[in-house]
């Protein structure tokens, strides 16, 4: 039976990486993306990026919508402070098998909290599922149709403060006009555009950080 580009890639971890060591764990998804298959990660370059986001908030709730095989939640999760947790929601079952794996391949899982199902569901129980009271920050990476309910959606359900920070993947490609829309022209955010390159192509993308302003 064929396997899936999922597993594959965790296949190129378990092979190429080192247990325990989330490094060598993006080392070897980036590899396998750039010289064997493509796949939807954030990538190296938006990664840096990531990175220093994550670096700078020092987060102690991070909530990620779209987990896919787990490298971002990788790289989020071995840059946490100690005792903080990310949440990361997935929809896709399959995605979720393997991203588990990876995750538990970094040895990060104690940081990290994966639940499967829709964000538009598990967002408005978020605080009585699980004991969040607001979330220092928010990487969105999901369907891309969903950004704009689902942010709105966070601040009916009050899981943003003020100096929340939200980062969103693709919103260039393959773009969220809406949320871009949203974020560049509500006066309760102050936006800012991080320009990059799609993963692992020249096509240009970027993140763009909004500040939820309260
Ligand atoms: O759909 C995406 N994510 C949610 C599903 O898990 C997604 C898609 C693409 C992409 C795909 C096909 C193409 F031609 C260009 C971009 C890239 C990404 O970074 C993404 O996050
Ligand atoms: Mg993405």
């Amino acid at each position: 039976t064929q396997s899936t580009r999922p597993q594959r890639l965790l296949g190129a971890v378990q092979k190429n990486a080192t247990r325990g060591h989330p490094r060598s764990v993006i080392q070897a998804i980036d590899h396998f993306c750039r010289n064997k298959e493509w796949a939807m990660n954030v990538g190296d370059e938006k990664g840096c990026i990531l990175d220093s986001v994550v670096s700078e908030v020092s987060p102690a709730t991070v909530l990620e919508l779209g987990t896919y095989c787990g490298y971002s939640t990788v790289r989020i999760a071995s840059r946490l402070p100690p005792h903080a947790k990310l949440i990361t929601l997935e929809f896709n079952p399959e995605f979720a098998v393997i991203a588990r794996q990876v995750i538990a391949w970094a040895g990060v899982e104690d940081k990290v909290q994966l639940v499967e199902g829709a964000s538009g569901d598990w967002i408005p129980r978020m605080k009585e599922q699980f004991g969040v009271k607001t979330f220092d920050l928010v990487f969105l990476d999901h369907w891309k149709d969903r950004y704009l309910p689902d942010t709105k959606l966070m601040e009916e359900c009050g899981l943003l403060r003020k100096g929340s920070i939200l980062l969103a993947d693709n919103v260039i490609c393959p773009g969220t006009p809406d949320y871009l829309e949203y974020v560049r022209n509500s006066p309760r955010y102050e936006s800012q555009y991080f320009k990059s390159h799609l993963e692992y192509t020249k096509v240009e993308d970027g993140l763009e950080k909004s500040v939820f302003l309260g």
